[in-house]
């Protein structure tokens, strides 16, 4: 058990910083099997081994996605590798963030530990099987500008007024940026409080942005505005104001 939740603070610690990782992985006596894999899965590169099958990566572009969450996912993801002026390639200054519906199996590679408190448990968000049907969304973030940017498809499965997106699902994609970026700046979090101003509704099947941005920390606490607009900017859906608190993962593990 302390050896999962090592691999599970490991996992939180290393989505923060991607160069050290790398380092990690190149020295040949770092570790056992089950870290390197955490740290593999956790930089979204695949692990040439029998004994783990390869976990879907929700964050790929697949047919439901339309040609505007193409054109802004090639956007950000081009400048996530860039080319120097010798022509050599280095990272740029985005980075595409995998995504997975196990968060605790792959994303930290505590497979026992994924086992212990749920194996059915699957990440909200990442659930239905249907492309296109209910959250399409891929993250980057922009470690230097402290910044995360979501985009993002409504399917037909999140309705609540007719014809437009449900004030919840908004929300759990609002919790979902902005506690995946608060994550990644301050390692394992909760959300303590979520403030949302609704301004336009979402219409169902449109491709919007997600900006989350860090506003400060003060000790334990993080906090995070976080907009959600049309692609081109022009229309605002909501403005958010949200409060992560930094836990001891045992917090989770022991009933909260
Ligand atoms: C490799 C891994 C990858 C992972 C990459 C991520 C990918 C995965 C994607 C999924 C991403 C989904 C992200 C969802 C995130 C949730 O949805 S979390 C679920 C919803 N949230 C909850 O259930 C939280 C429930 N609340 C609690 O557990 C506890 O109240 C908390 C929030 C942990 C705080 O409790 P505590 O640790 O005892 O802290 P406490 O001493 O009370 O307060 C600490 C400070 O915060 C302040 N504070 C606490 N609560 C509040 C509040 N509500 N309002 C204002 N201030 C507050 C206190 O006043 C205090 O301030 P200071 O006195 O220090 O100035």
């Amino acid at each position: 058990m302390a050896r999962s939740l090592g691999r599970v603070f490991n996992g939180f610690q290393r989505l923060g910083s991607l160069s050290p990782m790398k380092a990690h992985l190149s020295q040949p006596s770092a570790t056992s099997v089950a870290v390197r894999s955490t740290l593999v899965r956790s930089m979204g590169l695949a692990l040439p081994s029998p004994f783990f099958s390869k976990p879907r990566d929700f964050s790929l572009p697949n047919s439901s996605w339309s040609s505007e969450m193409k054109r802004l996912y090639e956007h950000y993801n081009s400048q996530c590798e860039v080319e120097t002026e010798a022509g050599e390639k280095q990272e740029g200054p985005w980075r595409r963030l995998p995504s997975y519906n196990r968060l605790l199996k792959y994303a930290t590679g505590g497979v026992y530990l994924s086992k212990i408190i749920q194996s059915q448990a699957r990440l909200f968000t990442r659930n239905i099987k249907e492309t296109g049907a209910a959250f399409e969304y891929v993250l980057f973030v922009n470690s230097e500008e402290k910044k995360c940017v979501c985009i993002f498809q409504a399917g037909h499965l999140l309705e609540g007024p007719p014809g437009h997106v449900h004030g919840g699902a908004i929300a759990t994609m609002i919790d979902t940026v902005t506690g995946t970026h608060a994550t990644i700046l301050s390692g394992p979090v909760m959300t303590a409080n979520l403030n949302i101003s609704y301004r336009s509704p979402i219409p169902l099947g449109s491709t919007v942005l997600l900006e989350s941005t860090l506003d400060r920390k003060e000790g334990r606490k993080t906090f995070i505005t976080c907009k959600v607009t049309s692609t081109d900017g022009s229309k605002v859906h909501t403005e958010t104001t949200a409060l992560f608190v930094s836990i001891n993962i045992g917090h989770l593990l022991l009933g909260g």
